[in-house]
């Protein structure tokens, strides 16, 4: 069954527009993925966060959590995603998981997902999963050297995300850092485009701007 918000649909007998933004941790994903959102916000547009989709872990215990590796393709609920976008390209609403990183832990409730004609998914690991890497019209790395990604780690960690230097040094040597090596970095070659520097690159920001503006221009 179809599913509409009150919002006006532009694009009513099209797919989504569906951009992809992937890289490391830390390179500047999230920033890049608001600016192309704040600049497009006339439209029915929307951003959906890969992070939402880490495996349910409530059969775990807090310290068995702790070990997961966060940064392996199997820590992501994959299929869970991949139907979600599918509904979504066929005008269904979905139920939108939520994450909450201090407890290593799928939140219990969901948020109501309308369509929308133009959807940005940002995440780690957007391009390792061929059938997901198929699904994206604009595949963008964003990418930024691992000593300024791993600075801005332990900040945003420290701060936003319960953990200690101690932690967060001792997860990047173990498990992130080899798993950006083996699933992120050497799928950097499927993107469309690579964004060095991440969020404040406002000249890329703008060519992916008027990209995404042709594609609409195109649809309607
Ligand atoms: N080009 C940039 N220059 C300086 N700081 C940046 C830049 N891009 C992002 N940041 C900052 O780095 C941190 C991580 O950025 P974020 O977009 O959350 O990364 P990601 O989503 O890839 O983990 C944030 O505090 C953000 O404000
Ligand atoms: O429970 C968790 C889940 C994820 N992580 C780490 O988060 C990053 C991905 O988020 P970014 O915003 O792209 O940095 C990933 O590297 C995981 O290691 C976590 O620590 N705990």
């Amino acid at each position: 069954m179809t599913c509409f918000e009150k919002k006006g649909w532009i694009m009513m007998n099209h797919k989504p527009i569906l951009i992809g933004i992937t890289g490391g941790t830390g390179s500047g994903k999230s920033t890049v993925a608001q600016a192309i959102y704040d600049s497009l916000s006339e439209k029915n547009i929307a951003i959906i966060e890969q992070d939402a989709y880490y495996k349910d872990q409530s059969h775990l215990t807090f310290e068995e959590r702790t070990k997961t590796n966060y940064d392996h393709p199997l820590a992501f609920d994959m299929d869970l995603l991949i139907e979600h976008l599918e509904k979504l390209s066929n005008k269904q609403c979905i139920e939108k998981p939520a994450y909450d990183f201090e407890n290593h832990n799928r939140k219990k409730e969901t948020t109501t997902f309308y369509p929308k004609d133009i959807i940005i998914l940002e995440g780690i690991l957007l391009l390792d999963e061929p059938k997901l890497r198929d699904m994206l019209d604009i595949k963008i790395f964003v990418d930024t050297d691992s000593d300024v990604r791993i600075i801005r780690r332990i900040l945003r960690d420290i701060e936003d995300r319960g953990r200690s230097l101690e932690s967060v040094i001792d997860q990047y040597l173990s498990t992130v850092r080899p798993a950006h090596l083996q699933f992120v970095e050497p799928n950097k070659k499927y993107a469309d485009i690579i964004i060095p520097e991440g969020g404040f690159n406002q000249v890329a920001i703008d060519i992916m701007i008027a990209k995404v503006k042709s594609i609409v221009q195109e649809r309607v």
